[in-house]
């Protein structure tokens, strides 16, 4: 046994993890003093004596027995009223509690039983009895402590871990630039809406977005100047694009993206030209711009109710074809290949506006 502590010490001491530590709580003096002589020479005991029952609960929070012996009939406090306290403290409710009485009755024993007594010996048990006891509940208790606490750690690495995933999936979904998704999420986010959209029969939109002049503007003003614009550009398309469904993606260099599902063809149409003004009204200086004094962007959109013989590759395709268009015209503007809609008449269309206006 080693060291000890009295209700009137108030000293504590750590216990090693697989320690046995015995509290017994007991106005009986000598029976304290018995007890104590029992576990003397027993190795990895320690004893702690808790003589007046008002201390009790403060003590074994102390304390923290592995088991506490509770002798049943004490001044002013009735025994059984202890073992119902550690049952509902959080901090002892699962400490074994071995009631030490000195009655034999059966109505008394299923009483203690009942208040959350795990074990009832009668005073004074043999020796050989006491430690077998104290040793089998502290050893329960301790691997059921060793249990839960791996548990515990188990629980944190997997929430650590699950994290840690988020974050990574996160990251290889994400463009380092920009912040918007990257071309990889772009090919898995089309094809799940893709599929949605034609199972819904919803419509389905997509907005390719190109910087004009670019390699003009990172030529005058520098790599790093561009990577700024770049930057810029991307923060008015996630501004713009707010629906949790909206998807804006850096889809390759100066070249940007939009999927929208469940978004019809006017809307997209109104869309492209909200961004493609979002984009002038930055007022990025761009001197070497065949548009004009500002960075401007080129848009091509495409709207359509997908069957199932339709793919998306050739839905991606008719956008770059009015992405293409829409340079070809002069830049700086939208236009739409809508599926009912003649391609060409869209862009003239456009184009005579954007030029009058
Ligand atoms: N700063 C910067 N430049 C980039 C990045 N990615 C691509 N570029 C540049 O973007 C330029 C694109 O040039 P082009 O494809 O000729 O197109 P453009 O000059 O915009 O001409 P138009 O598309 O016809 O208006 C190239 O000079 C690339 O080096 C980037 O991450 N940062």
């Amino acid at each position: 046994m080693r060291k000890t502590i009295d209700s009137e010490a108030g000293v504590t001491v750590p216990p090693d993890t697989n320690d046995v530590m015995v509290l017994l709580v007991d106005d009986q003096l000598i029976i304290a003093e018995a007890i104590r002589r029992v576990l003397a020479d027993q190795p990895n005991i320690d004893f702690h004596y808790c003589s007046d029952p008002a201390d009790a609960m403060v003590i074994a929070r102390k304390v923290k027995p592995t088991v506490i012996l509770q002798d049943l009939v004490m001044p002013h406090v009735d025994g059984l009223a202890l073992v119902r306290l550690y049952r509902a403290d959080p901090a002892t409710q699962d400490i074994p509690v071995i009631v030490l009485s000195t009655k034999e009755e059966p109505a008394v024993k299923r009483e203690a039983f009942a208040a959350g007594a795990n074990d009832y010996l009668v005073k004074l048990p043999d020796s050989i009895e006491l430690i077998a006891r104290i040793r089998y509940h502290s050893k329960y208790f301790l691997n059921q402590v060793q249990r839960d606490q791996a548990y515990q750690a188990l629980r944190r690495s997997q929430q650590q871990l699950q994290e840690k995933n988020l974050e990574l999936l996160r990251l290889s979904n994400q463009d380092g630039l920009t912040g918007l998704s990257n071309r990889r999420y772009f090919d898995e986010y089309i094809e799940a809406q893709w599929k949605q959209a034609i199972g819904d029969q919803s419509p389905i939109s997509l907005l390719m977005i190109d910087v004009d002049d670019f390699k003009r503007y990172n030529d005058t003003y520098g790599h790093l100047a561009g990577d700024d614009a770049l930057k810029q550009v991307a923060a008015v398309m996630r501004q713009r694009f707010l629906r949790p469904t909206d998807l804006t993606v850096r889809f390759g260099g100066e070249e940007f993206a939009v999927i929208l599902p469940a978004t019809p063809f006017l809307p997209i149409q109104s869309l492209g030209e909200k961004l493609r003004c979002d984009v002038e009204e930055l007022a990025i200086a761009h001197r070497g711009s065949s548009v004009g004094e500002c960075l401007t962007v080129s848009v091509g959109g495409t709207s359509m109710i997908p069957q199932s013989t339709d793919t998306f590759l050739s839905w991606i395709d008719r956008a770059d074809k009015a992405l293409y268009q829409a340079k070809l015209l002069g830049k700086n503007r939208v236009v739409m290949h809508g599926q009912d809609q003649s391609f060409l008449a869209h862009a003239a269309q456009s184009a005579s506006a954007t030029d009058s206006a």
